[in-house]
């Protein structure tokens, strides 16, 4: 089994970033979106370690905002957690690609999830992305820290790869190691780590990583 990825999304503090450096992570995300309470000030510093991979998330966000906050920001990942069409994906990457920037800049597409059938939202948007995020349906466009019925992941049959998210906490730890899909490949979190909105526990993420992966790296 390979090794589940973990994503951090919704910092906005400096020296909150600087306090997950030493957290076993794989991506951090900052939230681009005015209307989020973990929305990113305007021209807001953030540095971050090397090992982390940078993911922007944007909701129906104009194609030069994103493309600014990509040089800005130096992201790796741009995730699309809004009601961006198919033909809007493409165009975002045929614009980034204009860029001509030295590393690949990987698209994400959230897909809510309420029932069943609303995991073929991906099929429309399976040739064009690199990665899906599944979070829940609710009132906000994300961040509404509720899960859905994972069983509906048993129906997700296209090729991309895909994170989990929505609402994960330390209590759902023994329930993700049971899924055994083979495109999982990581867990997003989120509110559940918070002290207050865009501020995480240091060591509630710490004990996230800690169950996910150390059992992993025994079991390999
Ligand atoms: O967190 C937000 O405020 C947010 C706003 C707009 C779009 C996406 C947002 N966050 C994303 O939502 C998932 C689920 O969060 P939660 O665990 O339910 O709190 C999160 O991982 C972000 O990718």
């Amino acid at each position: 089994m390979k090794e589940l990825k973990i994503k951090v999304c919704g910092l906005k503090n400096q020296q909150n970033i600087n306090e997950i450096e030493d957290c076993d992570l794989d991506y951090v995300g900052f939230i681009f979106y005015e209307k989020s309470k973990r929305f990113v000030e305007e021209n807001q510093l953030i540095t971050t370690s090397q090992n982390f991979k940078r993911v922007g998330i944007f909701v129906n966000s104009s194609i030069q905002n994103i493309c600014d906050k990509v040089i800005q920001y130096n992201l790796d990942v741009v995730q699309l957690h809004g009601d961006e069409s198919p033909l809007e994906v493409k165009k975002i990457r045929s614009e980034i690609l204009k860029l001509s920037l030295h590393k690949f800049i990987e698209i994400w597409k959230a897909i809510s999830i309420k029932k069943e059938s609303d995991i073929h939202k991906a099929d429309a948007y399976q040739h064009i992305i690199d990665k899906f995020l599944f979070d829940t349906k609710g009132k906000l466009y994300g961040g509404n820290g509720q899960h859905f019925d994972w069983q509906i992941l048993d129906e997700y049959s296209y090729s991309p790869p895909f994170l989990l998210s929505g609402g994960i906490s330390n209590k759902d730890v023994s329930a993700i190691k049971e899924i055994k899909h083979p495109k999982l490949h990581g867990i997003d979190i989120n509110s559940q780590f918070e002290v207050k909105p865009g501020l995480k526990n240091i060591n509630l993420i710490k004990e996230f990583t800690k169950s996910i992966k150390q059992n992993e790296k025994l079991t390999i």
